[in-house]
């Protein structure tokens, strides 16, 4: 597989703080990646290491296929784009001309394709507007678009939905679809709001104390979150007789309420459970979320 990103024993250390420990990290080619960890976890270290704003303590990494240590590596960075922390946006500026000196300080050529940039962020209508009086939503999407100048093919984005409300939310998740699908660019969106993530990532990698946990494809995360059918019933002794009966494999969940995780023949089971005078009062298809896969992945509700 061809990876845009690969880190090898990465550490980061504050004096006796260990913000990175021995990261080992995998970003493929044309994916989105979700970087999930809590508050602290050393999501924007790593990111300010290989955007080349810190230095490592030790281990290293490479940016397609280039060492850091690469007298290279400055040139494939031109190829990386990223949002860190807060947008590098000039607030007396409008957003055109946010670009335009984006542009100027990247030495490119021509002012040419920033219609089309304004554009494809949503901000083509803002005129003169100056950037301090945009929404956050407006602010973040001019970020991006600031990180998007000199057309890179790997965008980095450090928690770019905190604090925006759902419609800005929504905003920036479309404008990343659009990006990985139809410019085929590489995303990296550090971000603890694992349902949002869920909605966009191909890919994820699990952070904690500085130390990765797990990486995961969806596809495999997929097959790990177990589906189950919830059912909620007048007599839950009757469900798991008959349950038990049919071979099936299921989860008590109170008086009234099993999981079941066997693939089930509903109607067969519901007219079993009416014979036995034991009525279904509700029925429904469940995923394990995002969310609890973290927190049984890290052994306890450490999420914050
Ligand atoms: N310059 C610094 N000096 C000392 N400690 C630091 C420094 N920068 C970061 N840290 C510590 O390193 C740890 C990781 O910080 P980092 O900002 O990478 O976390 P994060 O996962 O991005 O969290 P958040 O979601 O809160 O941004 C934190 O405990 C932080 O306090």
């Amino acid at each position: 597989m061809d990876y845009v990103l690969t880190t090898d024993s990465l550490s980061k250390h504050y004096k006796h703080f260990k913000a990175l420990d021995r990261l080992t990290m995998h970003v493929p080619k044309g994916a989105i990646y979700g970087f999930i960890g809590k508050n602290g976890a050393g999501k924007t270290t790593l990111i300010r290491l290989i955007c080349g704003l810190q230095q490592c303590t030790s281990g290293g990494y490479r940016l397609y296929g280039t060492k850091d240590t690469d007298k290279e590596i400055s040139r494939c960075r031109r190829r990386m784009g990223a949002v860190v922390e807060t947008p590098s946006i000039y607030p007396d500026m409008s957003a055109e001309d946010n670009i335009r000196e984006q542009y100027r300080i990247l030495g490119l050529p021509s002012f040419d394709d920033i219609p089309d940039l304004l554009m494809l962020v949503g901000l083509e209508g803002t005129g003169k507007k100056k950037a301090k009086n945009f929404s956050l939503g407006m602010r973040q999407r001019l970020g991006i678009a600031v990180a998007l100048a000199g057309s890179p093919d790997f965008l980095v984005l450090d928690e770019p939905v905190n604090g925006l409300d759902p419609q800005g939310i929504i905003e920036i998740r479309e404008l990343i679809l659009k990006l990985n699908r139809e410019r085929q660019i590489t995303v990296l969106i550090s971000s603890h709001i694992l349902d949002e993530l869920s909605r966009l990532a191909t890919h994820y990698g699990f952070i904690d104390r500085g130390c990765m946990v797990k990486e995961i494809s969806a596809q495999e995360l997929d097959a790990a979150c177990r589906k189950c059918t919830r059912m909620e019933v007048t007599d839950i002794n009757v469900l798991t007789r008959m349950l038990d009966h049919m071979h099936l494999e299921y989860q008590v969940l109170s008086d009234t309420g099993a999981d079941i995780f066997s693939a089930v023949d509903i109607t067969a089971l519901v007219l079993a459970l009416a014979e036995e005078r034991c009525s279904v009062s509700a029925i429904h298809q469940h995923d394990e979320t995002l969310e609890s896969y973290y927190i049984s992945l890290l052994g306890g509700n450490r999420y914050e």
